[in-house]
């Protein structure tokens, strides 16, 4: 335990660039290595005012155990830069991207590390960031997941964490025999993973209801569809607020400084940041009448709000289970790529799919066989926990005191 708790590799470093002024500035770099016992490393980096070394190790933390799960053999890592994209130009961000990448190249590849998209890196960051880390090792090799699909890859990935959580919702409730049909959801955030849960869960026939940013949230509660996600896309493409929403829909409304969780629903998606529920949030998640909780954010929940909800009987899918959707995505564009096939879309979101299940099956059995009921509220917490520790736990036994 004392070996798992403790980072393989912590890499720190100083990112230098320079605006479109001619004025310099310093940002800090990290990537955490967390564990290779099961293989290479994959996971995000994360360009956000709020980073630092403390939540990459968190977040490379998580992604050990959400890797383990997957279905596929890899280590966990995590990274990113203080550097905050937003109100950047596309120069400044490429500059900033390739000073990023002049550090951390040399300690990534397919056999080592890999990154992803994560908070405040689409596909502009990675396309810079790959194109740095090509022309620094020389060829192109093991290009990074999230690219554009006509340079390399499958144009799923940018989609596979929000698709993921609504396929893992929709596994949970029909092991209940319901569907995600005609239910409320609420879902926190308004970035990649967000808008893609509100448009997988459309396609269920869901009536997905509120969205929201670090400033507030918005609701209609008419439920959006396909043309109000569109136009929330837009909003969000121009940096403009979501206040702007209620001005075309004026049935829907802004709160300032608020989250959504007191809005009544029967599914939460939160998909901000990490423990964006807190016990009171969590309070009224369960006085909403919320009954499941998917976690699209790493660690949604604070240490109370997870005590709330377990005493509602509230139904937890861990990120580290439900999340996966991205490193299955990855690991597919890989294989993709390999085999040189031409997967459309469809053929992706069947893979996808089969990811998810593979991953939901090995938590509950991993739970069934650790005594916990497979309908407990938190069986999926413990099995998805328990089955991820001993695959590495094993893995680490085997591999001796490295
Ligand atoms: N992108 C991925 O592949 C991936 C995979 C697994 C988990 N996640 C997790 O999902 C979450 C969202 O990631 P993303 O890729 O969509 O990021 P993103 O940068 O595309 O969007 C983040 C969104 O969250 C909002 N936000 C930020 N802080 C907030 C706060 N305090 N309250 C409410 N909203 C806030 C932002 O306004 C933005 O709309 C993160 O917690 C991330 O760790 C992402």
């Amino acid at each position: 335990m004392e070996r798992l708790l403790e980072p393989e590799r912590m890499i720190l470093f100083r990112v230098p660039w320079v605006d479109d002024k001619g004025e310099m500035h310093v940002n800090r770099g990290y990537r955490v290595q967390f564990n290779q016992t099961l293989g290479p490393c994959r996971g995000g980096i994360r360009f956000h005012p709020s980073m630092n070394l403390s939540v990459s190790k968190f977040l490379s933390f998580s992604q050990t155990f959400k890797n383990a799960l997957s279905p596929y053999k890899l280590g966990g890592a995590a990274g990113g830069s203080d550097f905050d994209p937003k109100g950047k130009s596309d120069n400044e961000v490429m500059r900033f991207c390739q000073s990023y990448m002049s550090e951390l190249y040399r300690y990534l590849g397919p056999d080592q590390d890999l990154p992803s998209e994560e908070m405040g890196v689409g596909t502009r960051e990675m396309g810079y960031l790959f194109g740095q880390y090509k022309r620094l090792i020389g060829h192109f090799q093991g290009s990074f997941t999230g690219p554009r699909i006509f340079w390399s890859g499958s144009s799923l990935r940018t989609e596979a964490t929000g698709y993921g959580l609504v396929f893992f919702a929709q596994l949970m409730l029909a092991d209940m025999n319901k569907e995600l049909k005609g239910l409320r959801c609420t879902v926190s955030g308004s970035g990649k993973v967000a808008m893609h849960v509100l448009e997988k869960l459309l396609a269920y026939g869901a009536v997905p209801i509120t969205v929201s940013d670090s400033k507030g949230y918005l609701v209609d509660e008419d439920g959006f569809d396909y043309v109000k996600v569109s136009f929330l896309r837009d909003i969000k493409a121009q940096h403009r607020s979501l206040r702007d929403y209620s001005k075309t829909y004026a049935r829907s409304k802004y709160y300032d400084e608020a989250k959504p969780w007191n809005e009544r629903c029967d599914v939460a998606f939160p998909c901000a940041s990490q423990n964006e529920i807190d016990q009171t949030d969590a309070v009224n998640l369960v006085n909403s009448s919320c009954h499941i909780l998917i976690e699209g954010s790493n660690m949604p929940c604070t240490p109370e709000a997870v005590e709330v909800l377990r005493k509602a009987n509230v139904l937890v899918a861990p990120a580290i289970a439900a999340g996966a959707g991205g490193v299955a995505a990855g690991e597919l564009e890989l294989t993709h790529e390999c085999n040189a096939m031409n997967w459309s879309p469809e053929d992706f979101e069947t893979k996808l799919q089969e990811a998810l299940k593979q991953t939901y099956q090995r938590a509950l059995k991993a739970a069934v066989d650790f005594g916990y009921q497979k309908e407990s509220p938190d069986a999926l917490v413990h099995g998805a926990t328990i089955a991820a520790f001993l695959s590495i736990a094993q893995g680490m036994a085997d591999q001796g005191c490295v």
